[in-house]
């Protein structure tokens, strides 16, 4: 069964996705890298040329393919939980982590990046508190799972998910 990971810009769904795909020894798929190949340029690019619109119908194809067989670990662009369509594809073929972080933690995180389109704008912490009230409800909708990012690493964070995917297995089965 597939694993996706949900959560905010820079929640770290990209890094611990690539290792818990390692650790379930299954193949690892960033839908944002998947949407690129697929546009031929970069998300920031397409974003400023073709609107979110178009960004957004691109993305809930690629999720479609990407939730479906084989299994996989898939981390998800931040924006994915916005339409139901991806949240009933997300939910119904798989099990969702949903990695929370506080706006604060993902701006300092994030303060130097240049590639999320969305935090490209003159109060990115704002902005991120703001998404942060958008989505978090969503996420939660969604998630199987929720882990909070704040203090632990990415291995623990790993370590935590493999935990909650073989109770989950051990609770289907009884
Ligand atoms: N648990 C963690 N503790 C500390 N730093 C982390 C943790 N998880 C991720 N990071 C760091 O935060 C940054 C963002 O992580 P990552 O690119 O994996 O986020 P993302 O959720 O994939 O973001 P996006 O939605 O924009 O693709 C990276 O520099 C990563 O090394
Ligand atoms: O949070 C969002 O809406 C986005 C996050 C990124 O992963 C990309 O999918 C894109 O930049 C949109
Ligand atoms: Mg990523």
């Amino acid at each position: 069964m597939s694993v996706a990971l949900i959560g905010l810009p820079g929640s770290g769904k990209t890094t611990v996705g690539r290792q818990l795909a390692r650790r379930l020894q299954l193949p690892f798929v960033d839908s944002d890298h998947e949407i690129e190949i697929r546009i031929g340029c970069s998300i920031r690019e397409f974003f400023e040329r073709e609107g979110e619109v178009r960004f957004r119908d691109i993305e809930e194809e690629v999720l479609d393919t990407l939730t479906q067989a084989p299994a996989k670990v898939v981390s998800t662009g931040g924006g994915s939980v916005l339409r139901a369509a991806n949240r009933q594809h997300l939910r119904e073929r798989g099990r969702v982590v949903y990695l929370k972080s506080t706006p604060e933690e993902l701006f300092r995180r994030l303060r130097h990046d240049t590639n999320r389109p969305l935090l490209q704008v003159a109060d990115p912490l704002l902005k991120l508190k703001n998404l942060f009230a958008e989505r978090d409800p969503l996420y939660r909708e969604v998630a199987h799972f929720v882990l909070e990012t704040g203090r632990p690493s990415v291995s623990t964070l790993v370590n935590m998910i493999m935990m909650q995917l073989e109770l989950s297995a051990h609770q289907n089965k009884g």
